[in-house]
């Protein structure tokens, strides 16, 4: 095959690391969490946001709880500088919330980036330059001490202008960008270098953030970088370890875990991903991870349609209806085994048990979404999910007799509509199957006197009206012994079941009925305000069927 070669590409070469110590890890606590969604997010779209969208997007951000919040690379664009003078001057920045500016490593940058930033009362201002070794050598074509100069630049310029404005609360950020890409080693040497010039201290420490810019290796890689990069620098204690992951091969979020687990403090990324390419971390994925283990992720992601709202009014991008957590679907069983474990595993969650239902990693309703979107009935599904919705939206409990003779009438149903039953479908062909107490007859009055034996005396009304009696054991019987003998039929009840309504009724009872009706089985359902009433309807109904 020529034109998929795969001796193109070159293995990732990974850093070696003795003894490493992640895997024994857990993510007992929540990183320091950062938004990029004004700034990376910003920069991946086709139509990048407009101010208005940004203060959207912003007042989202702040709601859900970032408390620093990357909102804009204000030396490269006046509708960035505008957004961030913006909010200094209408004090829209919460006291507790760090504003966090880009620039690349160059003075005329960081000084206009600086300008934007007058009046802040608190301020990141992150800086980077990329330190790889394709950038090295085909984008910059310096060497690996040119490369260092320009950070140690970088530094020294973020420190003179900060030095001026000593109104504001600075942190210094600095990201040696394509981190991934870079020597281990080397990205060790730079940071030291910029640390050198920031003096930090343990507390005034610096944030420094080490992207995987582009993902290029499976995410226990990713880990070992930032384990022997955490072991190896020299200022750890002054710093914060930020980790800044796209998803190049669909493990931002795997990836920003283990790193996490290798010692990194603070996380950097999207609401729902968006980002370059294939998008930034999806900080909403990583944090509810967190939450369905028992972890506060210290995010309030509970108005998931709000941040699907927003990101989608924004981005102008489509959540993808599978999305982890937010999507439309992602807590939605079509198919019949795991409808059917759903079901019993809803029925035995309590409030005051730990969640623990089949197929649904956390309570839906934690994100605002409903029980109802649960189980949803296609040709894939079984009477588990049937039972449920009919229960769910009409109060019909169905015993486990009738849910089997009901399953395969929707699934044909399903197999010719060729799509999701909707409840009010649902109910319809439950009804025509088997509540046909009224054609060809219908129950008109009736006695019944209880003796040693029940009789019962009633008229049916249908085209011609017919009195029959009969007597029995109960009214059942009764009312059976005189449809067979009226009809010529032997009528032998095998299954009864009743129970009251609880909704959508005023105190009424319906009646399950199946019976062998000269060796053939038939199903009737009644409804009825007395209960006697609906059992013998459902009798009644069974008959028509025969008859019909
Ligand atoms: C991985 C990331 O997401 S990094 C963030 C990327 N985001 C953006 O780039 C969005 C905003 N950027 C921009 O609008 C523009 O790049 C600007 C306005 C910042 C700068 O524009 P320009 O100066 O016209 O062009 P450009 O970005 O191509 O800069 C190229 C020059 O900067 C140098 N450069 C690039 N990055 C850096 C850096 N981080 N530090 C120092 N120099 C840098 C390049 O080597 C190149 O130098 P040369 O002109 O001597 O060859
Ligand atoms: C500037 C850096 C952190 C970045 O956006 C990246 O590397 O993806």
């Amino acid at each position: 095959m020529t034109s998929f070669d795969h001796t193109k590409y070159t293995p990732f070469q990974p850093v070696v690391i003795e003894n490493r110590t992640w895997p024994d890890q857990e993510i007992t606590k929540a990183p320091i969490w950062s938004s990029v969604d004004l700034r990376d997010g910003n920069q991946a779209l086709v139509e990048p946001m407009t101010v208005e969208q940004k203060k959207q997007f912003f007042a989202l951000l702040v709601d859900v709880g970032f408390k620093e919040i990357e909102v804009g690379f204000p030396a490269a664009s006046q509708l960035d500088f505008d957004f961030v003078r913006w909010l200094i001057e209408e004090n829209k920045v919460p006291d507790d919330v760090y504003i966090q500016v880009l620039t690349q490593a160059r003075p005329e940058l960081i000084a206009r980036t600086y300008e934007s930033l007058k009046g802040a009362k608190k301020a990141i201002v992150h800086v980077y330059n990329s330190t790889s070794k394709t950038q090295r050598e085909q984008v910059f074509r310096l060497g690996k001490d040119g490369i260092k100069e320009i950070a140690v630049k970088g530094a020294e310029c973020v420190k003179e202008h900060a030095a001026k404005h000593p109104e504001t609360e600075w942190v210094f950020q600095y990201s040696p960008e394509s981190f991934t890409g870079t020597e281990t080693d080397f990205a060790v040497e730079v940071v030291n270098a910029v640390a050198d010039v920031w003096q930090p201290t343990p507390d005034n420490k610096i944030i420094i953030n080490l992207p995987a810019t582009v993902e290029v290796a499976t995410p226990n890689r990713f880990a070992d970088q930032i384990e022997y990069f955490c072991r190896n620098v020299k200022q750890r204690d002054n710093m914060i370890i930020s980790l800044h992951t796209h998803n190049d091969r669909g493990c931002g979020v795997a990836a920003a875990e283990l790193g996490l687990m290798a010692g990194a403090d603070r996380i950097e990324g999207t609401l729902l991903g968006n980002g370059e390419r294939t998008g930034n971390m999806d900080v909403v994925t990583m944090a509810m991870n967190m939450y369905s283990q028992g972890v506060d992720p210290e995010l309030v992601l509970s108005d998931m349609d709000r941040i699907i709202s927003v990101v989608q009014a924004c981005t102008l991008l489509q959540v993808h209806p599978r999305h982890p957590y937010a999507g439309e679907l992602v807590f939605t069983a079509f198919s019949g085994s795991h409808q059917d474990a759903i079901k019993k595993c809803l029925a035995n969650q309590t409030a005051d048990k730990p969640w623990d239902v089949a197929y649904l990693p956390i309570d839906p309703t934690d994100v605002g979404r409903s029980y109802q979107e649960v189980i949803r009935v296609n040709s894939q599904s079984g009477k588990g999910g049937i039972a449920y919705t009919l229960e769910q939206e009409y109060g019909l409990a169905l015993p486990r007799w009738l849910q089997v003779e009901f399953s395969p009438i929707v699934q044909k149903f399903a197999e010719i509509d060729g799509g999701v039953v909707d409840a009010q479908s649902m109910k319809k062909l439950f009804e025509d199957s088997f509540m046909t107490g009224s054609t060809p007859y219908q129950l008109g009055k009736y006695d019944l006197t209880k003796d040693d034996i029940d009789t019962v005396n009633a008229e049916l009304i249908g085209s011609e009206n017919v009195q029959i009696s009969g007597n029995g054991n109960g009214a059942l019987s009764a009312f059976s012994t005189a449809l067979g003998e009226h009809f010529g039929m032997r009528i032998d009840i095998i299954q009864y079941q009743e129970h009251a309504l609880t909704v959508g009724s005023d105190a009424q009872a319906i009646a399950y009925v199946q019976a062998n009706i000269d060796g053939d089985r038939f199903n009737g359902v009644a409804i009825h305000n007395d209960i006697v009433s609906a059992s013998i309807q459902a009798v009644l109904a069974t008959v028509n069927q025969k008859i019909a």
